[in-house]
């Protein structure tokens, strides 16, 4: 059975990376994916506005929707400070056991959890289940059909605060159109647009940081 694109990436990151050191599994993913297969990482680019976000939220639980081969989770994570946590949610059974993997490669298993199912019925859960009260940053990279819909689930919830802080990837492409339209017009989110390009590619892409008012 021929691999995935997904386990050749891990076995790229398992002969390049030093062991234990985020920053050399980023490098290797990015170079990776730039150099030999395109795969839906954040990137570089956007990686670094990823990064000033989760420090300017410098939160205590971190969620993500959509961990993929865990690039993000090891980005947001590697910026963590020491009692913070990041959830990671991931549907696909097969990347969440190759994230597994890279994360314990880069050393972050103990700070990051990767919960295998659908965002909108974890969402739910995560009070009784992970002892979740409230969210500081949230990074949506899952259906993009779902950003909305789950940024409803997360208010009624109860797990947004004053400050919480949603970031959302593929603003521009492959797009979220009915999240911005609903977050740019919703009174208790203030946002911003940060302009980029599609990971790996000279395509326009975009991130837009959304702060929960209360
Ligand atoms: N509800 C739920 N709960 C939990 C979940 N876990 C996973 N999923 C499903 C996630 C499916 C993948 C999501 N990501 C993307 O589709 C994506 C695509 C591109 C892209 C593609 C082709 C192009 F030509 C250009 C750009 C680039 C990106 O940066 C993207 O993030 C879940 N869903
Ligand atoms: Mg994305």
């Amino acid at each position: 059975m021929d691999q995935s694109k997904e386990q050749r990436i891990l076995n790229s990151v398992s002969y390049n990376a030093v062991k234990g050191d985020p920053e050399s599994v980023l490098d290797c993913i990015d170079n990776y994916c730039s150099q030999k297969e395109w795969a839906m990482n954040v990137g570089d680019e956007k990686g670094v506005i990823l990064d000033k976000v989760v420090e300017e939220a410098d939160p205590t639980i971190a969620l993500e929707f959509g961990t993929y081969v865990g690039y993000s989770a090891i980005r947001i994570a590697r910026l963590l400070k020491p009692n913070a946590r990041l959830l990671t949610i991931e549907f696909n059974p097969e990347f969440a056991s190759i994230a597994r993997e890279i994360i314990e490669i880069a050393g972050l298993s103990e700070k990051i959890t990767i919960i295998e199912g659908h965002s909108q019925d974890i969402i739910p859960q995560l009070r009784e289940k992970y002892q979740v009260d409230k969210v500081d940053f949230v990074f949506l990279d899952h259906w993009k059909e779902r950003y909305c819909p789950d940024t409803i689930l997360l208010e009624e919830c109860g797990y947004l605060r004053k400050g919480s802080i949603l970031l959302a990837d593929n603003i521009v492409y492959p797009g979220a159109p009915d999240f911005i339209k609903y977050i740019r017009s919703h009174k208790s989110f203030d946002c911003t647009n940060y302009p980029s390009h599609l990971e790996y590619m000279k395509v326009e892409d975009a991130m837009e940081k959304a702060v929960y008012m209360g």
